[in-house]
């Protein structure tokens, strides 16, 4: 039985922080993996891909505010759709070319994917996902005065706006994502964390404001499409201890209580690295074999153990 892998491209690593966020940088920063999965395809793994969305969605709500007397601004689920579009374009687009060099002809195709949120989850009165550029605490400030943005530090590399993430509950089209999968398509879903609605007690389904953490809808996706490994793939190479500090210090293995130790000491920030190691945990926990944090430049040596932070039960 092949194994599936469900890999996480972190949007951060999308867009780089320091970049502007063209698509040239988004596809030529996605290549630099795609790169290196045809070793996986050609191994008889089932890939499922799925991608963050904080930079790009975030750089869509400046646009809709700039344009808002010209045209009609969208709602924040409105734009998340809008970076499924985008970057499972440029994944499919970039993702197609890279294996048919390698003599690999196998599909790619990218699933428009709602994720279910409970209306009162907590998180809608807490925003804490960071979206768009990175502001200097003063530019900050500004936009807290002028524009009544919420604004926080993000894991020292400067301000930005942030916006609700509710806890991500069921994926909708999971059937479709399973049924492509066992196909042998490459599918790219849940972008962004999925387009988040809730489930009206009619059962229809509406759409709300917020951006869900893509790591954590990825451990939904890995439990429901029966992942063996569970890649987080980001723009560090592995999970620091006391990050940011003298004594910052590299991690190869963690099992998921020493994980839980460590997040509850504070050591991963709740909009980059928590949720990581949160899904990361669940993800072994669920039963799943292990989860790997690393860089998206060195996914094929995170496959192999020389890369990355494994997060193992125990
Ligand atoms: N303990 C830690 N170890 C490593 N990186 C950390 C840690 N705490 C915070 N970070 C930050 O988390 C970032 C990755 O989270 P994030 O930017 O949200 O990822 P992505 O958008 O790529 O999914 C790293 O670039 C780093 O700046
Ligand atoms: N939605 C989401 O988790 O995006 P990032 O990977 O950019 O945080």
């Amino acid at each position: 039985m092949p194994q599936t892998v469900v890999m996480a491209f972190g949007g951060n690593a999308i867009t780089r922080p320091g970049e502007k966020g063209t698509f040239a940088e988004q596809k030529a920063n996605v290549a630099v993996t795609c790169r290196q999965l045809g070793d996986l395809v050609r191994n008889g793994y089932r890939l499922v891909l799925t991608h963050g969305n904080g930079p790009q969605v975030g750089n869509l709500l400046i646009k809709n505010e700039l344009a808002k007397d010209i045209v009609p601004a969208m709602p924040l689920d409105v734009l998340v759709s809008n970076t499924q579009g985008s970057i499972g374009y440029a994944i499919q687009q970039v993702l197609g070319y890279e294996l048919a060099r390698q003599g690999l002809q196998v599909p790619v195709a990218a699933v428009i994917t709602q994720v279910v949120v409970a209306a009162d989850d907590p998180a809608f009165q807490n925003p804490t996902k960071p979206v768009g550029p990175f502001y200097s605490e003063e530019e900050a400030q500004k936009l807290m005065q002028e524009r009544g943005y919420r604004m926080a530090e993000d894991s020292n590399r400067g301000w930005r706006r942030v916006v609700p993430s509710p806890k991500p509950l069921e994926i909708i089209e999971k059937e479709a994502i399973k049924a492509l999968t066992m196909a042998g398509v490459i599918v790219v879903a849940a972008g962004g964390g999925g387009i988040p609605v809730v489930r009206r007690p009619d059962g229809s389904l509406a759409g709300v404001e917020a951006v869900i953490d893509k790591d954590r809808a990825a451990t939904i996706l890995a439990s429901q499409v029966g992942a063996d490994v569970l890649f987080l793939l980001t723009d560090v190479e592995r999970v620091c201890l006391d990050y940011g500090r003298p004594t910052q210090r590299e991690v190869e293995e963690l099992t998921a209580s020493e994980a839980r130790r460590y997040l509850a000491e504070g050591q991963f920030p709740p909009g980059s690295m928590g949720p990581k190691v949160e899904a990361a945990i669940a993800f072994v926990e669920a039963g799943g074999e292990k989860a790997i944090i690393g860089s998206l430049a060195r996914a094929a040596e995170a496959v192999a153990g020389r890369s990355g932070t494994r997060i193992v039960a125990g």
